[in-house]
């Protein structure tokens, strides 16, 4: 049942390892109730587990794990409630739809395992299918649906119940890119809608930029950094993070005598930290192609792939093997050199690597 807590959900110290490897360690994190987060990072850093330890699928070694205010996991206590006790929603990869029962069926199929009177199922089933749009397909097989279609009745199926959290594993990754670019625009505004408190794990930027309220980077068993999303493209809090959303290129930097330069170049980049060396970011976003910004680069066009949106120029900085990107309204052709603008208040600074 919806709660009033306000937090969806809330994770204390939270670790988890399997044998001798620590996979999670020392996670900390709130999630306000009627808000998404995104759990983004690489295959391998640790969000499936994380997601499962929500779920009740896998007990942490260590820490707790609150929905709506109560304690669902703590080890250290002896809690340990199971998936079934803990009254979420989910939604899978494939959307494990029941292929011989009708959408209504599907989604009523948690209120019948809580043995709810048929009246009040077959009430809130038509409710969950009007919220999700399909309230004409009740009727329907999940095979006589489109892959959007079937998403939406696995979604009316996870807030049938209405839960406190809904959790979102990886449900657009089988999905190939073109379909999946359309879904991502349904389902966003879908979410928001809905108003749900959800957790959404993705390895996908786009999709996490676009869907949530506030991002986690998983990074080597730890948040690497929790923000909003246009915070996590504007301030990312450490080299790594900028790199793994591809924000832009990381160039070595050194300062000499005052001035900040690309190390092994004089390409002077203005005013930097209080440092001898250091790693700083050059935004894709912030580059332009032209003389009038405030700064400016000279670049060799490497390659080109035209977009619809435009021509993605591949490039490196003059004089150096440095790579950058950029959309560029003209096309240009390999081997050409082209300035580019950028302000040097877009920069970001971040230690020297190692
Ligand atoms: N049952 C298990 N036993 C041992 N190690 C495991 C087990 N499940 C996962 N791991 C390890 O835990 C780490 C995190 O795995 P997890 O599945 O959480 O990552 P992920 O970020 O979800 O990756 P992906 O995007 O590829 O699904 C990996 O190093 C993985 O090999």
């Amino acid at each position: 049942m919806i709660s009033a807590h306000p937090l969806a959900l809330s994770l204390r110290g939270l670790r988890m390892a399997y044998g001798d490897q620590v996979v999670l360690d020392g996670i900390d994190l709130d999630l306000p109730k009627g808000q998404v987060l995104a759990l983004l990072g690489a295959s391998g850093s640790g969000k499936t587990t994380l997601l499962r330890l929500v779920a009740g699928l896998l007990m942490p070694t260590a820490g707790t794990v609150e929905i709506a205010g109560q304690t669902v996991a703590a080890p250290e206590r002896g809690v340990v409630l199971p998936p079934e006790k803990r009254g979420l929603g989910m939604v899978f990869q494939d959307y494990a739809l029941w292929p011989h029962l009708s959408v209504a069926r599907n989604v009523a199929f948690p209120l019948e395992m809580q043995r709810l009177p048929a009246a009040e199922r077959a009430a809130r089933v038509t409710q969950a299918l009007a919220r999700v749009g399909l309230g004409d397909l009740a009727d329907r097989r999940p095979s006589e649906l489109s892959g959007g279609q079937q998403q939406r009745v696995a979604i009316a199926r996870a807030i049938v119940g209405a839960p406190p959290l809904v959790l979102f594993d990886e449900p657009l990754s089988n999905l190939d890119r073109e379909l999946r670019e359309g879904m991502v625009e349904d389902l966003a505004a879908l979410v928001a809608n809905l108003e749900l408190s959800a957790v959404y794990v993705t390895h996908d930027h786009a999709e996490a930029l676009a869907l949530a309220d506030r991002i986690a980077v998983i990074h080597r068993g730890g948040i690497a950094q929790l923000a909003s999303p246009a915070e996590l493209i504007d301030r990312p809090a450490s080299a790594a993070v900028a790199e793994f959303l591809r924000l832009g290129t990381l160039l070595p930097a050194r300062c000499s005598d005052g001035e900040w330069v690309i190390k092994g170049t004089d390409i002077a980049l203005g005013p930097g930290p209080d440092a001898a060396a250091a790693q700083v970011l050059l935004p894709e976003r912030s580059l332009a192609p032209g003389t009038h910004g405030p700064a400016q680069l000279r670049a060799e066009v490497r390659s080109m792939q035209v977009r619809n949106t435009g021509f993605a120029l591949s490039l490196t900085i003059a004089g150096t093997d440095l790579p950058v990107r950029l959309l560029s309204a003209h096309p240009a052709r390999p081997g050409e050199m082209l300035a580019l603008s950028y302000s040097p208040d877009a920069l970001r600074w971040f230690p020297q690597a190692g």
